[in-house]
């Protein structure tokens, strides 16, 4: 495929064209929030699919029985994609999950007005850069873009939260969005909810690891999409002069936001 098939440009950002045509761009930007749904926003690789299994668990008290049933992109379904256009997602019942990979001054009207709480997941971008290149080797399509949710004006809405802090205490993470998404749950609960979220165990499960996908989209017998799980991969993958390369350009690129990142 060409350059000009696999990418179209939406907001001045590349995204994947098979993804995203213009029908369900245009269905993204009519899309009415509510004021009760929740959204789970990253940059692609930095812990998506993990919130999409954490929060409906959260969500339902501890009920596996949609991550049980519903894939991931059913169960938390990215607003932009075009497979939310048929999900009818005006009929679904509050509260509503979503995701997105779309950046902060990227959303639909309606979200500025509804002010939906966010649930914003960082991880170490050296990890995302590893965690993407093997990922790039099995889809079809690849996504560059910058982040802007760091910049939101509406912060007290959104919970900033990263897959380290996740990696290292995930009980205390589960009870954290448990907190922020107002659902008052038993420490029993939030120690299941956290079991079951582990790497080894959502592994395991078909509605979250992206198994029913078609191997001609997502070519899992390369590398699998629950690949490692883990903090600091990006030791393995770069070398010590990219590496520094790599710390050059992001702390160029990033002198302007003023965030304290735990990977800093
Ligand atoms: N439960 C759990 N614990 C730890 N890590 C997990 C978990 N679930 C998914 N992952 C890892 O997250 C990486 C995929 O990121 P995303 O889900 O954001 O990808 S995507 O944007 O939806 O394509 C990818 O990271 P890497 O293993 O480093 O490639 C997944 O393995």
């Amino acid at each position: 495929m060409t350059e000009a098939e696999l990418y179209a440009v939406y907001k001045g950002v590349y995204m994947p064209a098979l993804l995203h045509p213009p029908h369900s761009l245009k269905y993204y930007e009519d899309f009415s929030f509510r004021q009760d749904d929740i959204l789970v926003a990253t940059y692609p690789k930095s812990g998506t699919t993990w919130m999409q299994e954490i929060a409906p668990l959260i969500m339902s008290g501890g009920d596996p029985a949609s991550v049980d049933t519903l894939p991931n992109w059913d169960r938390v379904p990215w607003l932009e994609e075009q497979r939310s256009c048929v999900l009818n997602l005006e009929q679904r019942p509050s509260p509503r999950m979503f995701a997105t990979h779309f950046h902060y001054n990227m959303m639909p009207p309606s979200f500025f007005e509804a002010k939906p709480k966010v649930i914003y997941v960082m991880r170490n971008p050296k990890d995302v850069f590893t965690s993407s290149f093997h990922y790039y080797g099995i889809a079809s399509y690849l996504e560059p873009s910058t982040e802007l949710w760091l910049n939101a004006e509406d912060k007290e809405r959104i919970l900033y939260i990263s897959y380290e802090e996740m990696k290292m205490d995930l009980r205390d993470s589960v009870s954290r969005i448990a907190q922020f998404l107002e659902k008052s749950l038993d420490a029993e609960v939030i120690e299941k909810i956290a079991d079951r979220c582990l790497f080894k165990n959502m592994k395991q499960n078909k509605m979250s690891n992206y198994s029913t996908v078609p191997r001609e989209f997502l070519d899992q017998t390369k590398s699998e999409f629950l690949r490692k799980g883990i903090v600091g991969d990006w030791k393995n993958q770069l070398t010590v002069a990219e590496a520094e390369h790599f710390d050059a350009v992001y702390k160029d690129q990033m002198k302007d936001v003023k965030y304290k990142f735990v990977w800093d």
